[in-house]
């Protein structure tokens, strides 16, 4: 190999750089997580106004030993666009960025439990199996990882149970909101709805809540939903959506078809057939889920649609899907027809049509 780069040497330079930022990109993470666990984000908030470093080090539940080095982790979020800084009189002072916002605790559409739970180890440990799956035959890295489906550890284990329970409700909140503000009529002339896999019930109820005529019902596994009580028009009911899903009018899911994999929703998207066309009536399904979007553009979006399609192949057998993808799903399934709303950035609100 040549390693005389000369006229080359900046390339060369640029190559060495980007190649490290991989390397190293789990610090971003790392350092976001340890910031969420000192309660920083909190701390600023609570501050209500610019907060120097002395009086972030004096509030913060750490050793004196480290206070030196807070500057430093701040440094790196500053960076990554958490924090920025304000000049009050002669001294600096951090304030939170919209980003950082989304991370307070009593922010009600706060993303602080996905990071709490994406960045745990039990959902941690099985990128470091991904290579070995790759050379073996088990369903997803999570089971080489840990012996079993993510969805049978969550039964078992109270801790996983409980940091996705919390996550999914934490982006149930978001999408209740945007869903029932700009796609109310949606809704509107159904009597009866199956939220199916709708974990501990927030999307459910903000949608009962909103229309009181309409009966809700939250179906998902039932360890999930074995301790929770329904009101008025809404109420739970456990079970297997491989098996059995109850009939409605309309069937709401949300979140779940990219947890599997083609053949698996096929099998899904015939129960919800079944269960919407039951009793000779003709409803509808509603899917709030992913579209990929395969045209190159905004960076941004592109790198999160990548990086959600490798959580879904990592964690569980599901994937992110184009339109065509969608398209073929629903034919396979059965159903004529459907349409899409984009409602929340990549997600979007689909009706599908028996
Ligand atoms: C990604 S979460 C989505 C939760 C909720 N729909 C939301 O978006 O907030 C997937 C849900 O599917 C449920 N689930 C997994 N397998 C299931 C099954 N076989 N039958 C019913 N629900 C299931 C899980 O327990 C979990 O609550
Ligand atoms: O780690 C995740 C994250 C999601 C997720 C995040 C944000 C959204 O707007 C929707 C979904 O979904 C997951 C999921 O469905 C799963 O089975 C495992 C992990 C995650």
């Amino acid at each position: 190999m040549n390693l005389i780069y000369g006229e080359h040497d900046n390339e060369l330079l640029q190559a060495h750089a980007h190649v490290w930022n991989h390397i190293l990109n789990f610090i971003n993470s790392m350092s976001l997580k340890c910031a969420i666990q000192l309660g920083i984000p909190d701390i600023i908030n609570k501050h209500g106004k610019p907060m120097t470093l002395n009086e972030l080090v004096t509030a913060l539940p750490i050793h004196p030993t480290k206070s030196q080095c807070i500057y430093r982790l701040m440094r790196i979020l500053l960076h990554s666009g958490f924090f920025s800084l304000k000049i009050i009189g002669q001294e600096e002072a951090y304030v939170l960025t919209r980003a950082s916002q989304l991370l307070v605790e009593d922010n009600p559409l706060s993303v602080k439990p996905f990071l709490l739970a994406v960045l745990d180890p039990i959902l941690t440990t099985p990128w470091h199996h991904l290579s070995t799956w790759f050379q073996n035959d088990d369903p997803t890295p999570f089971a080489t990882a840990h012996g079993m489906t993510c969805w049978d550890y969550a039964g078992h284990e109270p801790k996983l149970n409980h940091l996705f329970n919390e996550a999914m409700a934490s982006d149930a909140r978001l999408a209740a909101s945007v869903v029932i503000r700009k796609c109310k009529d949606v809704f509107e002339g159904l009597n009866t709805l199956v939220d199916v896999g709708g974990g501990t019930g927030t999307m459910a109820k903000a949608v009962a809540k909103e229309f009181p005529q309409l009966e809700c019902t939250v179906y998902d596994l039932t360890h999930v939903v074995a301790d929770l009580k329904g009101d008025s028009n809404l109420k739970y009911v456990g079970g297997d959506m491989f098996e059995a899903i109850p009939p409605a009018d309309a069937l709401l899911l949300k979140s779940i078809l990219h947890d599997w994999n083609d053949e698996e929703c096929v099998k899904i998207l015939k129960k919800c057939k079944d269960a919407i066309t039951s009793n000779g009536k003709v409803g509808k399904m509603i899917i709030i889920d992913m579209i990929r979007d395969n045209k190159k553009g905004d960076d941004e979006p592109i790198e999160t649609q990548l990086f959600f399609d490798m959580l879904m192949m990592v964690l569980v057998t599901g994937k992110e899907r184009d339109e065509k993808e969608w398209a073929k799903l629903f034919q396979e399934a059965g159903f004529s027809d459907y349409k899409i709303t984009p409602i929340l950035g990549l997600r979007s609100l689909i009706q599908v049509y028996p």
